[in-house]
C-alpha cells in the first residue's frame, strides 16, 4: 500500500517517544563536547522551534544533567543512557559510516503502558539505544494517525563488552511484521542497507539521507532526489534527527512531501555547522516558519493519480522554495565560540567515563548550546 501523503493536521498534537542521553563527542580522539543528546532531543528542539505542538515520552536516570522543555520520566534506579562517539573532521558529511558509537550506559525501555493513553494526530518513534520495543511501536501505532520511523530506533544492537553500536536487516529485528502500517521510514546511507529498501517501499515512504548530499524519497515506483545545503560540517551528531524533525514538521504545516523533505535538509545542516544539540537563532526560525507559510499559500500538490497508484511529483516551484531557505539560512551565523582546553585537564565527566586522556593543547570549537564547556582555561602556549 503506498502510504498516501497524509497531512498531519496542524491543529492536534505529536507523540515523539525516545530516550533523552548523554553523548560525549570525541572528534580525533579529542573531547569536543558532553552535551544533551537522543533523538528525542535533536526533534524536539526542531518542532519546538517552529511551533508544532507535541508531547515526548522520553526516560532518564536520577543523573539526568540538562534542563530540558519536556520534562523526562525520571527511573531512580537507572543511569541516564550515555554514548561515546567518536568522529573525524575529516568525514565531510558523507553519511556513511562516518563515525563510531558506543552505548555505554542504558537507562532502560520505554514499555506500552508509559505512552498516554489519548491519541495523537502523528508519532515520531525515535528511540537511539534500544529503548523502543516492538510492542511499544505497536501500541504507538493504534494511537497515532500517522507514524514516523527512524531505522536506528529498530535496528541497533549493542557489543556486550562496550557497547559499540552494530546494525542488524529489519527482517529479523522483531519489527518487521509492523512495516504496512508505518507511514514514513527515514533511514541514513549508512543504514539503508539493512533496511531492504526495495521491500519498505511497497509498503510506506522510505527517506534515505546521505549527508552532504541531501537525501532521496522513495516511494512504491518511484524515487526522487531531495537538493542539500551545503555546509561546512562540524559535528554530524544529530543531523539525522534534526532532518527527520524538519520534515515531519514540514508535512504537519502543510508541506508537499518533497517540500517537507527539503526543511528536513535544512536542519539536518544546520545541526552538523555547530557541536551538539544546535542552537538555532530566532530570526532564522522566524524566516523558516514565514517561507514556510508563503510556500503553503501556493497550495501545490505534489501527488499525480495515475491508474490507481499516487505518483510524487516535484511540485512547482520547489527549486525556488529552496533558494529561500538557503538565503534563510545565511540570516543565522550563530558564532562558534573558540576555547582552548588544557587537555590535562580534560572534562571531569569524560574522565569518569574513562575516555583515554590527551596530553597537549587543541584548538576547539565550541558553541554556547546548553552549557559553557566543563572547563575551559585559557590556551597556554
Ligand atoms: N555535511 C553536510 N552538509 C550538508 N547537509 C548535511 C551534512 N550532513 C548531514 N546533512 C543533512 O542532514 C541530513 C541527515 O544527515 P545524515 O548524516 O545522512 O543522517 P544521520 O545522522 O542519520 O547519519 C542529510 O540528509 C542532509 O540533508
Ligand atoms: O546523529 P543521529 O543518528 O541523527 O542521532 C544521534 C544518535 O545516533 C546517537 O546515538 C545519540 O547519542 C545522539 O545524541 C543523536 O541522537
Amino acid at each position: 500500500m503506498l502510504v498516501e501523503q497524509k497531512q498531519p493536521n496542524m491543529g492536534r498534537r505529536g507523540l515523539v517517544v525516545g530516550n533523552y542521553c548523554h553523548d560525549v563527542l570525541i572528534r580525533n580522539d579529542v573531547v569536543v563536547g558532553e552535551t544533551l543528546g537522543g533523538a528525542a532531543s535533536f526533534i524536539s528542539n526542531v518542532l519546538d522551534g517552529v511551533s508544532i505542538r507535541c508531547d515526548l515520552v522520553s526516560k532518564v536516570g536520577s543523573d539526568f544533567a540538562y534542563s530540558v522543555a519536556h520534562p523526562p520520566i525520571v527511573v531512580p534506579t537507572s543511569p541516564t543512557t550515555l554514548f561515546h562517539a567518536f568522529f573525524d573532521s575529516g568525514s565531510d558529511g558523507e553519511g556513511a559510516c562516518d563515525r563510531v558509537l558506543k552505548r555505554v550506559r542504558f537507562c532502560g525501555a520505554i514499555e506500552p503502558s508509559d505512552l498516554p493513553e489519548s491519541r495523537f494526530n502523528f508519532g515520531m518513534a525515535v528511540g537511539v539505544a534500544g529503548e523502543i520495543l516492538p510492542e511499544t511501536l505497536e501500541r504507538m501505532l493504534d494511537i497515532c494517525e500517522v507514524v514516523f520511523v527512524d531505522i536506528q530506533a529498530l535496528i541497533r544492537v549493542f557489543d556486550s563488552s562496550d557497547g559499540t553500536v552494530r546494525l542488524v536487516g529489519l527482517k529479523g529485528s522483531g519489527f518487521f511484521h509492523l512495516l504496512p502500517r508505518i507511514g514514513f521510514l527515514k533511514a541514513s546511507a549508512e543504514e539503508a542497507p539493512y533496511v531492504d529498501v526495495e521491500e519498505a517501499r511497497k509498503w510506506c515512504c522510505v527517506l534515505i539521507t546521505n549527508g552532504k548530499e541531501g537525501c532521496t524519497l522513495y516511494w512504491k515506483d518511484g524515487e526522487m532526489q531531495i537538493s542539500p545545503f551545503p555546509t561546512v560540517q562540524i559535528d554530524p551528531t544529530g543531523a539525522g534527527d534534526s532532518f527527520l524533525g524538519g520534515f515531519v514538521a514540514g508535512l504537519v504545516q502543510g508541506l508537499a512531501v518533497p517540500d517537507a523533505a527539503l526543511l528536513g535538509n535544512l536542519f539536518g545542516s544546520m545541526t552538523v555547522g555547530q557541536i551538539g544539540l544546535p542552537k538555532f537563532e530566532l530570526r532564522l526560525l522566524q524566516r523558516v516558519k514565514d517561507e514556510v507559510q508563503r510556500r503553503k499559500m501556493q497550495s501545490i500538490s505534489c501527488c499525480e493519480d495515475s491508474n490507481d497508484d499516487l505518483k510524487f511529483v516535484k511540485p512547482a516551484g520547489h527549486q525556488q522554495f529552496h533558494s529561500s531557505l538557503a538565503a534563510a539560512k545565511l540570516t543565522s551565523a550563530a558564532p562558534l565560540q573558540e576555547c582552548q582546553w588544557d587537555l590535562r585537564n580534560s572534562p571531569p565527566r569524560a574522565i569518569e567515563q574513562g575516555i583515554p586522556q590527551y596530553t597537549g593543547q587543541q584548538k576547539l570549537l565550541l558553541n554556547p548550546v546548553y552549557e559553557e564547556p566543563i572547563q575551559s582555561v585559557e590556551g597556554t602556549q
